[in-house]
């Protein structure tokens, strides 16, 4: 069994819902303003935690709402396809504003920092790592180099792991399997989802999109209201 460092926010999220507040570039909604506002909608609706992406948007959300936040950067970089919370910088810029918790790309592409030496100067700025994953070997490296954690969030995202548009839940029984602590995040589009992750073992879960992206679920209801009107 593989059991990260003491736990005291992870623990307070166990068995609950995280909600992930995140707009997409050119979305109406990207906004720190508004971003807080579905922060507070999600705790409102019972969200334990809130997973919030750069640093406005933590600050913004954190002067709102005591919850655990979940920090991460998306940095677009010429040099290497890892983009979330790329270097340990940003991670202790993300605990400074206080996120509790870090979120980081610990995949096995390239990367332009070693992920130990990361996880190391992160949870010396007082934060916990969650390691987002996209393997069960990433994840089992991710715990030696010091994770606190790890999510499912990039199962899909790799060019070498399973492809959606389901949750990967053959991942989930490989990290439960393995004893791995894990969060279940990524495609978890209905409440039956986030409750099979956590029957599956999660420690939590993520929802994103169905929850806080309006944009993409108002595509899938006019798709499926074209498939209708097409094959009718
Ligand atoms: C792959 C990636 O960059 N995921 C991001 C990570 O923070 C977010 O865009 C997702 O919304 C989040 O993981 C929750 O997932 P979903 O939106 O599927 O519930």
């Amino acid at each position: 069994m593989l059991v990260g460092m003491p736990a005291p926010v992870l623990d307070t999220l166990r068995g609950g819902l995280v909600v992930s507040c995140q707009a997409n570039p050119g979305s109406p909604l990207r906004d720190p303003f508004i971003i807080g506002q579905l922060a507070l909608a999600a705790v409102m609706g019972g969200a334990r935690g809130v997973r919030i992406q750069g640093f406005a948007d933590v600050e913004a959300v954190r002067a709102v709402t005591d919850v655990p936040i979940i920090g991460l950067t998306k940095t677009d970089r010429d040099d290497t396809d890892v983009y979330i919370t790329p270097t340990a910088a940003e991670g202790v810029r993300l605990a400074e504003l206080g996120a509790q918790i870090v979120a980081l790309d610990a995949t096995r592409r390239p990367r332009p920092e070693p992920l130990a030496e990361m996880i190391g100067t992160i949870h010396a700025a007082g934060a916990q790592v969650m390691a987002d994953i996209s393997t069960l070997d990433e994840a089992l490296a991710a715990m030696d180099a010091g994770a606190d954690i790890v999510g499912t969030t990039l199962s899909g995202y790799t060019p070498y792991s399973r492809p959606g548009p389901d949750p990967d839940w053959t991942l989930l029984d490989e990290l439960r399997v393995a004893g791995v602590p894990f969060v279940a995040e990524g495609r978890l589009n209905t409440p039956a989802d986030a409750a099979r992750a956590l029957t599956a073992g999660a420690a939590f879960v993520v929802v994103g999109s169905a929850i806080t992206r309006p944009d993409v679920v108002t595509g899938w209801f006019a798709r499926a209201v074209q498939d209708a009107t097409q094959s009718s």
